[in-house]
């Protein structure tokens, strides 16, 4: 039997890893002779993963970029990123909490992260958490990614969950936009990375703690989704 399912995105949901990803970003930006970037630059060019956000950064400064430099970059940003795992990174408030109680009450766990995938498990093994997680899948898990709904489902399938009984959990406009179009409720997390207010993205529900992703919550946005 299918499991009910809660996925959650990585970066700016689970954990807090601006201050590495930030440290990375502008280690390979100052080998590229580039300006580095404060947090509010981050939060604009982080959500598509390491590549993405290298390009943003360039894009913010006018700076042209090759594709060599910018594979050259993001070995130095993959580089530095991978050998520093887990670094300052942490996970928010109450999420192992959350975690405990929606295993608990019988959910199925995931992650959903345009982080690629070999760094998304390292970082989650780091903080002890991989063995809550059915399924992990990053950027480069499928031949798509967020906001393709098929990286949601997809993870739903290989968690074993029911994606008639699932709920994802995420920080941005992609994960909104990736939940919506796969037909599933998304909970926004109001202390994520991002430029605008996710509230401006139309989630099925808002919080600004784990402690309010109640059993109670994720039920009724559930039954309301069927
Ligand atoms: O690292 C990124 O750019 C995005 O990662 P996320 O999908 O877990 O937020
Ligand atoms: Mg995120």
């Amino acid at each position: 039997m299918k499991r009910p399912i809660i996925v959650f995105d990585l970066d700016g949901t689970l954990v807090d890893t601006a201050p590495d990803l930030l440290d990375s970003l502008n280690h390979s930006l100052v080998a590229g002779a580039m300006a580095s970037v404060d947090y509010a630059g981050f939060k604009r060019f982080v959500g598509q993963g390491g590549r993405v956000m290298i390009e943003r950064a360039y894009a913010a400064q006018q700076k042209a970029l090759k594709s060599e430099e910018l594979d050259r970059l993001l070995g130095l940003f993959m580089t530095h990123y991978t050998g520093n795992i887990p670094g300052k990174s942490l996970p928010y408030p109450g999420v192992v909490e959350a975690i405990d109680r929606l295993e608990s009450a019988g959910y199925a766990l995931a992650v959903c992260t345009n982080k690629y995938e070999a760094n998304s498990l390292a970082l989650i093994e780091a903080l002890g958490l991989k063995r809550h997680f059915s399924a992990i899948a990053g950027q480069d898990t499928f031949a798509f990614r967020k906001p393709d709904p098929r990286h949601l489902l997809e993870t739903i399938a290989m968690a074993g969950g029911d994606p008639e009984r699932a709920v994802m959990v995420g920080d941005s406009q992609t994960d909104i936009d990736t939940a919506k179009a796969a037909g599933i409720p998304v909970v926004a997390v109001d202390f994520g990375y991002t430029d605008r207010h996710v509230r401006e993205f139309e989630p099925s529900a808002i919080i600004s703690h784990f402690d309010e992703l109640t059993l109670g919550l994720v039920e009724k946005l559930i039954a309301a989704a069927r």
